[in-house]
């Protein structure tokens, strides 16, 4: 009898090697490569056109990357479709148009939760699926400070707690690994630095990569910022030698981006 072949174990939560992106004649990605550690929060930061979200369409499969190779847990993803790689454990971030507006925050996250459990097409074992879908649904309220509006239509939510039931719906398949695109765009300031708080105590123990503009945000989530600039990742550190880089002050020259924001340590190294 012969032993088991031991399932390759990655440290890493996310791997790329020498991702490309080509559009056309345009190299959008110039060989990216990047690893997450299990439960580390990441943010990823560049100038405007930098690549940000096409890396983000990349890692989660709304389209396979012209080269290179990306692997979640130990399993290579790349190419695969996002429904797949949602399977193997990583969700992105559902957008507040993908809510479903005439139904309550409970009865969102309880289509997402049972979605993602598998009950889609049979009656009975949806049936069987309810009572933890309802429970589940009922914690994440909880975790989300949506219990007051548990019944409340998500068209009538505010916007704050709409992104808030996003997120919950994004957390709702139980991934280990979550994307998050400008998960407090929209919102007022003491709207992001309270989100901030909520993020941090909804995805922990999760591994976590935001696209960000806002350094208030970065700052307040992020254990590590990779900066990604023309298609390159030219830094990926902690928050404060990040901001120490020189090739980093280079790419936000002319900007105030990095002297607005002091750095909360207290917050980045908890
Ligand atoms: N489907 C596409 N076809 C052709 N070009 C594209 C496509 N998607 C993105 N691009 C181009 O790729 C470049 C990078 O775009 P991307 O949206 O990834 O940048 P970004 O860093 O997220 O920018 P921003 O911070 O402004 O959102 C841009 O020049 C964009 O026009």
């Amino acid at each position: 009898m012969h032993s088991p072949v031991p399932y390759p174990v990655s440290p890493w939560a996310l791997e790329l090697c020498d991702v490309h992106q080509r559009f056309g004649k345009t190299d959008v990605l110039r060989g990216v490569n990047l690893t997450v550690a299990s439960g580390e929060r990441l943010a990823i930061i560049g100038p405007n056109g930098a690549g940000k979200s096409t890396l983000f369409h990349l890692i989660s499969g709304r389209m396979p990357p012209t080269g290179g190779k990306i692997w979640l847990q130990g399993q290579r993803i790349d190419g695969k479709p996002a429904y797949e790689i949602n399977r193997l454990g990583l969700s992105r971030s559902f957008q507040i148009s993908n809510l479903f507006p005439r139904l309550s925050a409970f009865d969102n996250l309880r289509c997402s939760l049972l979605w993602s459990l598998g009950y889609r097409y049979s009656f009975w074992h949806l049936l069987s699926g309810l009572h933890d879908a309802n429970a589940r649904s009922a914690e994440l309220l909880e975790l989300l400070q949506l219990t007051d509006s548990r019944d409340t239509p998500a068209m009538h939510l505010s916007y704050a707690q709409q992104r808030a039931l996003e997120l919950g719906m994004t957390l709702a398949s139980g991934a280990r690994v979550i994307l998050l695109d400008e998960p407090t765009a929209g919102m007022s300031r003491s709207e992001t630095t309270h989100f901030i708080q909520l993020i941090r105590q909804a995805t922990q123990g999760r591994t976590l990569l935001t696209v960000e503009h806002d350094m208030e945000v970065v700052f307040g989530l992020a254990d590590k910022i990779a900066v990604l600039v023309q298609g390159q990742i030219v830094a990926c550190d902690t928050p404060e030698r990040v901001r120490a880089n020189p090739q980093v002050q280079a790419a936000y020259l002319g900007t105030t981006v990095w002297s607005d924001v002091p750095v909360p340590t207290g917050l980045a190294q908890e």
